[in-house]
């Protein structure tokens, strides 16, 4: 008995670490995946050749293996498996790997076990995932990554799907990562010290997602570069960018690019670009130091 399936990896355009408080949040699929394939087996397996990683054990752990082992123990029963994933991106890039393999696993099991609950349940029983293994998380990445497209989360963490052309996007990423929990952990030590500072600045992240949605249900994307700017800065602020995170968007602006932020928890990991009408100068520039790839949109989510 086999079975499979593949969720996509994300961007977030607007929203991170404000959606951890509630706040809504922008995100989209990109044309990254990752597959995960199970099988029966004789004892359990998991192999991912892009980490390098040929684990046995019972209960996987360790890093990316801890999202596998949590699925396990509550979505599959104790008999043993082959679980083989590849992965389209790296993992620890801000570009969701974690929810991207959580989705693509629970979609797997679902199928091994025949069961059909639709993607309302998938997208929560992955969100549920990371909470357990980070400590804290929005459902945001687990949503995009079951529901694909675009996604505005809510205030009221409802998920909307909705269609605009988001034009032209780069995205770059560094060789490493600042770990989700960690970020997430040091936003939180920072609202402790100064609530009412850091209220303030999650509500202004709010009016900048909400604008930006607007916008987008009205296709205009003129100023999604500006806000991406503002955006930025706010998650200065926070204290999760670094400073090669902002060379990185500087050299993305100084390319031509109307605008650019970090996506995705920071700390490392990855930006991303709105370059309308500069996309191959602005991907050239990132390469210099950095690797870079136009995003494509409008990508499925788990199939
Ligand atoms: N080379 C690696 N081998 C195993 N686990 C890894 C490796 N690189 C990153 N990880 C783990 O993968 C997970 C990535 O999840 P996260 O930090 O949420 O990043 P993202 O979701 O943005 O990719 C983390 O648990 C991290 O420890
Ligand atoms: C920082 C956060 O808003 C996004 C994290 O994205 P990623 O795990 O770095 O891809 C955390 C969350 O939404 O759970
Ligand atoms: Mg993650």
């Amino acid at each position: 008995m086999k079975s499979s399936a593949s969720a996509p990896a994300k961007a977030i355009l607007f929203g991170e670490h404000a959606v951890v408080y509630s706040k809504p949040a922008i995100a989209a699929a990109i044309d990254r995946r990752v597959t995960v394939t199970v099988s029966e087996s004789s004892s359990t397996h998991v192999t991912i050749p892009s980490l390098g990683i040929r684990h046995s054990s019972e209960r996987p752990s360790g890093g990316i293996l801890d999202y596998i082992g949590r699925c396990l123990e509550l979505y599959h029963d104790a008999s043993p498996l082959d679980i083989r994933v590849e992965m389209e991106i790296p993992a620890g890039s801000g570009l969701g790997s974690s929810a991207a393999l959580t989705v693509a696993l629970i979609g797997a099991l679902d199928r091994y076990h025949g069961r059909d609950h639709g993607p309302g349940e998938t997208a929560a029983r992955a969100h549920r995932v990371e909470v357990d293994v980070q400590g804290a998380a929005s459902p945001l990445d687990t949503a995009i990554s079951t529901y694909g497209g675009l996604v505005y989360l809510d205030s009221q963490r409802r998920v909307r799907q909705f269609e605009a052309d988001l034009g032209d996007l780069v995205i770059a990423h560094l060789d490493y990562s600042g770990e989700t929990a960690r970020m997430v952990a040091g936003v939180a030590e920072r609202f402790r010290r100064f609530p009412d500072i850091m209220g303030r600045i999650m509500d202004t992240v709010e009016s900048i997602t909400n604008t930006a949605y607007r916008e987008l249900l009205r296709n205009n994307t003129e100023p999604l570069g500006e806000l991406m700017n503002l955006n930025q800065g706010l998650l200065d602020s926070m204290g999760v960018s670094t400073r090669e995170l902002s060379m990185m968007v500087y050299e993305a602006r100084n390319a031509g690019a109307a605008g650019s932020k970090i996506t995705g928890a920071g700390g490392g990991g990855s930006i991303i670009a709105h370059c309308p009408g500069c996309v191959d100068d602005v991907v050239t520039a990132l390469n210099r130091n950095w690797k870079a790839m136009r995003a494509e949109f409008s990508v499925k989510g788990l199939i």
